[in-house]
């Protein structure tokens, strides 16, 4: 078992104390790297420091989103007429990413607004990822696209690994590609092995969480140690974050990375 392979997503782990001290929390349990999707409500100096601290290496952050229920809540990437707001949104991360390890950035590409065609939306998307990863080429850091399942994502644009390997394939970028989530497409689309393997080439980033629940690995349908040794397998070499709602307590449930093991 190889534990360095999984990162802590501390906006969903160790939420039983505030974020300065999961820093902490997570180095106790054998973590060496986190990731959390949007950092911003504290300055950089203190994640800087808090990461020190810790010994832990930052490898995935989100672009920032609009307020919640507003139009750009999960992203201003499809909206069209916002290129501005979503340039600005790319220059935060693309700031945070510079000086905290440059982790990959997380393009949120929002939802369908009303009004505007599948279509439509898509070019816009593309156009604005397009953009993006020339300037992350230029400050030394890679980006992903994820998508997620609809029934938790209602209308975010990107709804299957397949568009999100399109728009990657658009974009035609080195520095941009895909985020798959294991529970996003185990909910959306199932057929894991398949996917995973056709889409080897692109994955930059891994994400893990059972399914239907959303909790620890091995609390749920997907067998993770074949999903696991398929990854091994693939040659995959990136980080997998572990994006799970713990079911009783995040220590309690950490007894699945020995179970599950790590890649071969
Ligand atoms: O919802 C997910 O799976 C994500 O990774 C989004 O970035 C939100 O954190
Ligand atoms: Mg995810």
């Amino acid at each position: 078992m190889n534990a360095a392979r999984f990162a802590a997503n501390i906006g969903w782990l160790f939420t039983e104390v505030p974020i300065e001290r999961r820093f902490e929390a997570a180095a106790a349990a054998g973590f060496t790297a986190v990731e959390h999707a949007q950092p911003y409500s504290m300055p950089l100096s203190r994640w800087r420091a808090l990461l020190d601290a810790a010994g832990l290496r930052l490898v995935l952050v989100n672009t920032p989103v609009g307020e919640p229920g507003s139009p750009a809540a999960t992203g201003w990437g499809c909206l069209p007429e916002q290129a501005g707001q979503f340039r600005v949104s790319v220059e935060r991360a693309l700031d945070y990413a510079v000086a905290l390890d440059r982790p990959l950035v997380q393009l949120r590409a929002g939802v369908l607004p009303p009004g505007v065609s599948r279509d439509a939306a898509l070019t816009c998307f593309i156009a604005n990822a397009h953009w993006a990863a020339e300037r992350a080429a230029e400050a030394g850091v890679r980006l992903t696209v994820e998508a997620l399942n609809p029934r938790d994502a209602p209308g975010y644009l990107i709804d299957t690994q397949e568009l999100a390997a399109a728009v990657v394939a658009a974009v035609g970028h080195r520095h941009l590609g895909v985020q798959f989530d294991v529970y996003h497409c185990q909910v959306a689309q199932g057929d894991l092995t398949t996917r995973l393997t056709a889409l080897r080439e692109v994955i930059a980033h891994v994400q893990i969480a059972d399914a239907p629940g959303r909790a620890e690995p091995g609390s749920g349908e997907i067998r993770f140690q074949h999903v696991l040794s398929t990854l091994g397998e693939l040659g995959y070499e990136g980080w997998i974050g572990c994006e799970y709602r713990p079911a009783a307590g995040t220590v309690a449930g950490l007894g699945w990375r020995e179970r599950i093991g790590g890649l071969p």
